[in-house]
């Protein structure tokens, strides 16, 4: 799946919140300003775009395939650059009815702790419903990882 995303100037907080990507790998290109973030073992380090260069991010599903020998990667944005930032993700993800178990010759179960801090598994926020306009009771929604910004394309 391909995707463009658009995170507006003048945003306060994450454009996406820290996550891990649900499939096997993601090719992302990201425009001239910057604001992806991996987590580290020690901390959070920025990942400035360099030109002519894509980032590699392994996902869930192949951190499973081996055994969590390679680790999905944590990571988050925030556009703090003041201009629209632009990105393109490429997904490679398994069909979502493929059966995914360590590879042989890599561990039969992950490997724990965990790179980030997430404690329970959450569904992949492409899985999640979108939530209504308008919380219950009129309350504003709450909100999302992607809410702020726009998909331009998505294939
Ligand atoms: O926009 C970016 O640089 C990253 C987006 C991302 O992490 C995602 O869509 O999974
Ligand atoms: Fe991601």
């Amino acid at each position: 799946m391909f995707r463009i995303f658009r995170y507006p100037p003048g945003e306060t907080g994450f454009g996406v919140g820290e996550h891990t990507d649900y499939g096997l790998l993601t090719l992302l290109a990201q425009d001239q300003h910057g604001g992806l973030e991996i987590r580290t073992p020690t901390g959070w380090l920025s990942a400035p775009p360099i030109p002519g260069a894509l980032i590699v991010n392994i996902g869930d599903m192949l951190d499973r395939l081996t055994g969590g020998v390679w680790r999905s990667t944590p990571h988050r944005v925030v556009n703090n650059s003041g201009h629209e930032r632009l990105s393109w993700p490429l997904f490679f993800d398994p069909a979502f009815d493929a059966v995914v178990e360590p590879l042989p010759g890599f561990p039969p179960r992950k490997r724990r702790p965990a790179l980030g801090r997430r404690q329970r598994p959450r569904p992949h926020r492409h899985l999640q419903r979108l939530p209504p306009r308008q919380g219950r009771q009129g309350l504003p929604r709450p909100r999302r990882h992607h809410d702020r910004i726009a998909p331009l394309i998505s294939s």
